[in-house]
């Protein structure tokens, strides 16, 4: 893994949260992006090397709709920066963690994207990404 490449946080109104976030961090976000693939819009704001990822739900099976109907609003992820993707999903599948989806898929912010199952990581939905060419 090379860094903390987001931390995503499941919203109830991005624009509600924008302001939030922006004020926190003293800058405006800088970017928004629907991936409707995932039933779910997002905003972009840069922290040092990292970002935080804030998700609004944009349908009602979303995972982010799921998780805040049984959890409310608050950290949903973390996403983790890595070179070759496929190599740590089967590094990963030995070291025993459930892998959610084998076959990267398109994340926001030009990515391939992979999940674990909250299950075998403490808790944690984990999110593994790699760069787009
Ligand atoms: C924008 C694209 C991308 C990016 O580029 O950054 C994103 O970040 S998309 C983010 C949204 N997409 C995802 O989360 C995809 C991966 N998630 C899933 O596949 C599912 O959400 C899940 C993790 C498998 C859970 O789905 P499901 O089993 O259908 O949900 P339940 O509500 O029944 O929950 C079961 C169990 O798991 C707990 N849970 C659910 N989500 C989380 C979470 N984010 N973190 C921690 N725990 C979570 C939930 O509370 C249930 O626990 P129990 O009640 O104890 O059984
Ligand atoms: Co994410």
């Amino acid at each position: 893994m090379n860094k903390i490449e987001h931390i995503g946080i499941a919203v109830k109104d991005i624009n509600a949260a924008n302001k939030i976030y922006q004020k926190l961090l003293g800058y405006e976000h800088y970017k928004t992006e629907e991936v409707a693939s995932e039933g779910v819009k997002t905003s972009f704001f840069t922290c040092g090397e990292s970002k935080i990822e804030l998700l609004e739900a944009s349908t009602k099976d979303s995972p982010i709709a799921k998780f805040i109907d049984k959890k409310g609003e608050g950290v949903h992820h973390i996403a983790f920066s890595v070179s070759d993707i496929r190599a740590e999903v089967r590094r990963l599948k030995k070291e025993g963690f459930v892998v959610l989806n084998e076959e990267p898929k398109k994340g926001a912010d030009n990515k391939w994207v992979v999940f674990l199952h909250p299950k075998s990581s403490n808790g944690v939905l984990v999110e593994l990404c790699q760069e787009r060419e």
